[in-house]
C-alpha cells in the first residue's frame, strides 16, 4: 500500500484532469432539459438500484462522455485498489497508522475480515452479543436502578460520532421504538443542554452511557462528569453508579477510572473511526430503542451497501457515480455546494450527521504525502428537511448566483397516519427538481401574469424578478420506506461516497487534525475567561471580547 500512497499522481496535471476541464468548458452551455430532449432514454440510462434505494441522477448536467471521463479519473487515482486496501484492513489512515474497517462492525457475511493480520470479527462478535443480552434484559426489565424499579430514561452522552449517528438513527426510526424507555442526548458542552435533560430525567430509573471512543473528549467528560455528580448528589450513594452508568470506547481503563463496571464497558476499536461508529456500540442508544432485530438489521442494510460498492462495476456503482458527481461539481463546475434534502420530517438530523460525516473526512488542504493541494476539495454541506426548507433557503438554490448541487431524499411510504400529507411532500419533492432544472424563462412568466389578469405595466416589472435560470442540478433517492436496512443503506452510501472522493483528491478521509488547534485554544484561554489570569499573548480582537465579557460579568 505504500506504493500507491507515494504514488498518488499529481492529479491537476493529468491527462484526464485536462479532459474533463475541456469538456466542462463545452457541457457548460448545455442545458440538461435538452439533453433529455436529445436522448428519450436518459432517465433510464442515468437511474439505477440497489437492494433498498433507486438512485436518479438524470437531471445532473452530464452526458455519458462526462462519466466517462470521471470514471477514467478514477482509475488513473487508484480507485479500484484503494477500495481492496479499504476492505483488506490497509492502514488507510496514514497519518494515524490505523486502517478504517467499519465494514466489519456489519459483516453479515460471517466471514473473515482481517486489520494487521488479524481477524476481528471474533471481537465485533463478541460485543455484538454483548450488546445484545444487555438490550434484552432492559426490554425484559431484568436490569434494574439501584432501587429495584425498572429504567424508563436513557442519556447518551457523546459529541460528534458519538452522538450524530445515534440521534439521527434513533429519529430516523422512531415508528420501530419496541419499548417505552425515552431516549436523551446530551452533546453540547455548554452547560444547558445537560442541564436541560437532566431535568426531565429520575435518576433511579436512569441509565446514562458515556460514548466516547477515546475518552477524553472535553465536551463529553465535563458533562459524564456533571451527569455523575448530579446523580450522586441524587441518590446519595455512590455505589450506586455502576449500575447506572454505562460506557461505550476504546479505552478501557478511563471508562474503568470514571466508574463503570466492566460488563458495563463496551468497546470499539481503533479502527472504527467515530464518524463511521453508529453500526458498533456506539450504537447502543438506537439499539435500546428499537431492540436488536431492528439494529441488526440496519447492520444488513450497511452490508449490502458494503457488498455493492465492493463489487458493482463503477458505472453501476451507487456511491462511485455519486462521488464522481460530487468531484464534476467541486472541481469542473464550480459548485462549492452540496446540500442535502429529506422529505421525511423523521431525517431531520441526516443533514447534520452528513456534515460530519463529509466535511469531517474531506475538508483537508494536503494530500496523503503532505502535499499542498492546488484544487478543492470536500463540498460544503447542509441541509433541512426539504418542506420546511422550502420555505427557507430554496430562494437561493433557485436564483441565487452560485450552483449548489442538491440530494433530494424521499420514502415512497411516508407517513401511516397521514399518507395524504406524504402525497403532498413527494409532490413538493418532485416538482422542487423540475423547477431546479427547468426553471422559467421570461415568456412563461409573462403568459402567466397575462393570464392572471395582471396589467401589463406591472408585468414588465415584475419579469426580471420571475425569471428562474433552471439548469440546477439534482440527484433523487428514493427508498420504499425508511426501515431500519433501508437507513443502513443510506448510510453506508455516503460513507462510500466520501471515501471515492478522498480517493480522487489524495486525501488521507479518516483523521481530523483540523480540530484539534481550537480544542488547544480554547485549554489555554479557559484562564483568561474565568479571569485567573490575563490573555496578553491573544490577538486584539480576542482581547477585546475578553474586556466585553469582564465588564459585563462584573
Ligand atoms: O468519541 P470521542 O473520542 O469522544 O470523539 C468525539 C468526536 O470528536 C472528534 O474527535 C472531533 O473533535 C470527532 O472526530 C469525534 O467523533
Amino acid at each position: 500500500m505504500a506504493d500507491s500512497q507515494a504514488s498518488h499522481p499529481s492529479l491537476t496535471g493529468l491527462p484526464e484532469w485536462q479532459t474533463l476541464c475541456a469538456h466542462a468548458g463545452l457541457i457548460r452551455n448545455e442545458r440538461i432539459r435538452d439533453l433529455f430532449q436529445a436522448d428519450p432514454q436518459r432517465d433510464q440510462r442515468l437511474s439505477m438500484e440497489t437492494d433498498r434505494l433507486f438512485l436518479d441522477y438524470s437531471k445532473n448536467l452530464i452526458t455519458g462522455d462526462t462519466l466517462e471521463h470521471l470514471t477514467g479519473l478514477a482509475a488513473r487515482c487508484g480507485l479500484g485498489e484503494w477500495i481492496e486496501h479499504l476492505f483488506t484492513g490497509e492502514p488507510v489512515n496514514s497519518t494515524e497508522n490505523r486502517a478504517a474497517m467499519h465494514m466489519a462492525l456489519r459483516n453479515r457475511g460471517n466471514g473473515a475480515m482481517y486489520v494487521g493480520g488479524r481477524d476481528v470479527m471474533p471481537d465485533v462478535d463478541r460485543e455484538l452479543t454483548r450488546m445484545r443480552l444487555f438490550v434484552n434484559r432492559l426490554h425484559r426489565g431484568e436490569y434494574r436502578g439501584c432501587t429495584g424499579r425498572v429504567i424508563t430514561d436513557v442519556v447518551n452522552v457523546g459529541v460528534g460520532g458519538s452522538d450524530l449517528g445515534a440521534v439521527m438513527a434513533t429519529e430516523a426510526l422512531a415508528p420501530y421504538r419496541t419499548n417505552a424507555i425515552r431516549m436523551h442526548f446530551v452533546s453540547s458542552i455548554d452547560g444547558v443542554h445537560v442541564t436541560d435533560v437532566l431535568e426531565r430525567v429520575n435518576p433511579k430509573t436512569t441509565l446514562f452511557i458515556i460514548s466516547s471512543k477515546s475518552f477524553t473528549t472535553l465536551d463529553t467528560m465535563t458533562n459524564a462528569r456533571t451527569a455523575r455528580d448530579w446523580f450522586v448528589r441524587q441518590v446519595a450513594d455512590t455505589d450506586a453508579i455502576g449500575q447506572h452508568f454505562l460506557g461505550v470506547s476504546s479505552n478501557d481503563a478511563a471508562m474503568a477510572e470514571y466508574g463503570i463496571r466492566e460488563e458495563n464497558r463496551f468497546r470499539i476499536w481503533d479502527w472504527v473511526g467515530g464518524r463511521y461508529s453508529l453500526p458498533s456500540a456506539v450504537g447502543l442508544p438506537l439499539a435500546i430503542a428499537v431492540g436488536m432485530k431492528n439494529f441488526e438489521a440496519m447492520l444488513d442494510g450497511f452490508h449490502a451497501m458494503d457488498q455493492h460498492f465492493r463489487t458493482a462495476p463503477w458505472r453501476h456503482n451507487m456511491p462511485v457515480l455519486m462521488g464522481l458527481l460530487g468531484v464534476w461539481y467541486t472541481n469542473f463546475l464550480g459548485a462549492p455546494g452540496h446540500v442535502v434534502l429529506p422529505y421525511d420530517h423523521r431525517l431531520h438530523r441526516f443533514p447534520a450527521y452528513l456534515q460530519q460525516l463529509e466535511m469531517e473526512s474531506n475538508g483537508k488542504c494536503v494530500t496523503r504525502d503532505g502535499t499542498p493541494v492546488d484544487y478543492d476539495t470536500g463540498a460544503i454541506v447542509w441541509g433541512e428537511v426539504g418542506p420546511n426548507a422550502q420555505h427557507s433557503f430554496y430562494q437561493l438554490l433557485h436564483q441565487g448566483t452560485r450552483p449548489v448541487m442538491a440530494d433530494f431524499l424521499a420514502p415512497v411510504h411516508g407517513s401511516a397516519e397521514y399518507p395524504e400529507h406524504h402525497d403532498l411532500a413527494l409532490a413538493n419533492c418532485f416538482a422542487q427538481t423540475r423547477a431546479l432544472m427547468e426553471g422559467q424563462t421570461a415568456d412563461q412568466a409573462r403568459r402567466e401574469m397575462e393570464a392572471a389578469g395582471v396589467p401589463p405595466e406591472r408585468i414588465e416589472q415584475a419579469i426580471p424578478h420571475k425569471v428562474h435560470p433552471g439548469n440546477k442540478p439534482s440527484n433523487t433517492i428514493l427508498f420504499d420506506r425508511l426501515d431500519p436496512g433501508t437507513l443502513g443503506e443510506l448510510v453506508a452510501l455516503y460513507e462510500h461516497k466520501v471515501f471515492v472522493q478522498s480517493v480522487i483528491w489524495g486525501i488521507n478521509p479518516f483523521d481530523q487534525w483540523g480540530v484539534e488547534l481550537g480544542k488547544k485554544l480554547a485549554r489555554e484561554l479557559l484562564p483568561a475567561i474565568t479571569g485567573e489570569r490575563d490573555a496578553d499573548d491573544a490577538d486584539p480582537s480576542t482581547r477585546g471580547l475578553l474586556a466585553y465579557l469582564h465588564r459585563h460579568r462584573s
